[in-house]
């Protein structure tokens, strides 16, 4: 077992290639529209099928209505789908019965009580994603979460950690928090929904420097 890595928010082939080709794990595509990083169903289904088999495809919707997630399956067929608003067990429970794909909860995760609350996801979702609180947007915003309320933390489910990633900050927030998953997406960018490869690249191998699991202290 290794630490996951998730790079989201990509939008073209090449950042789909070079994702897959320095080690990520997860690809993700936002299907959002407010979002810089907003990708068509029919573009994340052509990036889907681009994307190496033993990569996971995630995509992110916000609040998306019943017929858009059942469309938006139906289109991409992601691995999984990461809801990244206010969506709740239940909606998780229901879409987990009716598509044959991961349910993973992001939360902003603003103190300690944000973990009691994250317990209503058990039974429900297969991964929390602890990321910052959000702000103008739901996420992407590159605002650091506060990983001292994770250390020491036991979870019931698996988790990841996102929000303000990126290759200068992910081996300290291994380090502090343990993480079985980073997520990023605007630390290995060059502008708002640019990605940089180069960024990509050495975030990976930042996150393999100080993998928990390949190099135990
Ligand atoms: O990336 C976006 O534009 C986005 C829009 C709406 C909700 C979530 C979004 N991104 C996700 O937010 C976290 C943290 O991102 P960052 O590394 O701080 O930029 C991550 O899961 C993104 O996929």
């Amino acid at each position: 077992m290794t630490t996951l890595i998730k790079i989201c928010g990509l939008s073209t082939e090449a950042a789909i290639d070079a994702a897959a080709r320095e080690g990520a794990t997860h690809i993700g595509l936002v299907h959002f529209e407010k979002s810089p990083r907003h990708v068509t169903l029919e573009q994340a289904g052509d990036l889907r099928r681009r994307t190496p088999s033993h990569v996971q495809v995630v995509l992110l919707l916000v609040n998306a209505s019943p017929e858009l997630t059942q469309r938006a399956q139906r289109t991409v067929r992601p691995d999984v789908i990461q809801f990244h608003g206010s969506e709740k067990p239940e909606w998780l429970r229901i879409v987990k019965q009716h598509m044959p794909v991961e349910a993973w909860k992001a939360l902003g995760l603003r103190s300690a009580e944000t973990l009691t609350n994250a317990r209503r996801f058990d039974g429900s979702g297969d991964r929390l994603l602890f990321d910052a609180p959000a702000q103008a947007l739901p996420g992407g915003n590159g605002s650091v979460v506060d990983w001292s309320l994770l250390v020491g933390h036991s979870h019931a489910l698996p988790w990841g950690l996102a929000g303000g990633l990126s290759p200068d900050n992910v081996g300290e927030a291994l380090a502090a928090t343990r993480a079985p998953l980073v997520d990023v997406s605007s630390g290995v960018e060059s502008a708002p929904g640019v990605k940089d490869m180069d960024k990509i690249a050495r975030f990976c191998q930042a996150v393999r420097d100080h993998d928990q699991y390949s190099n135990p202290a």
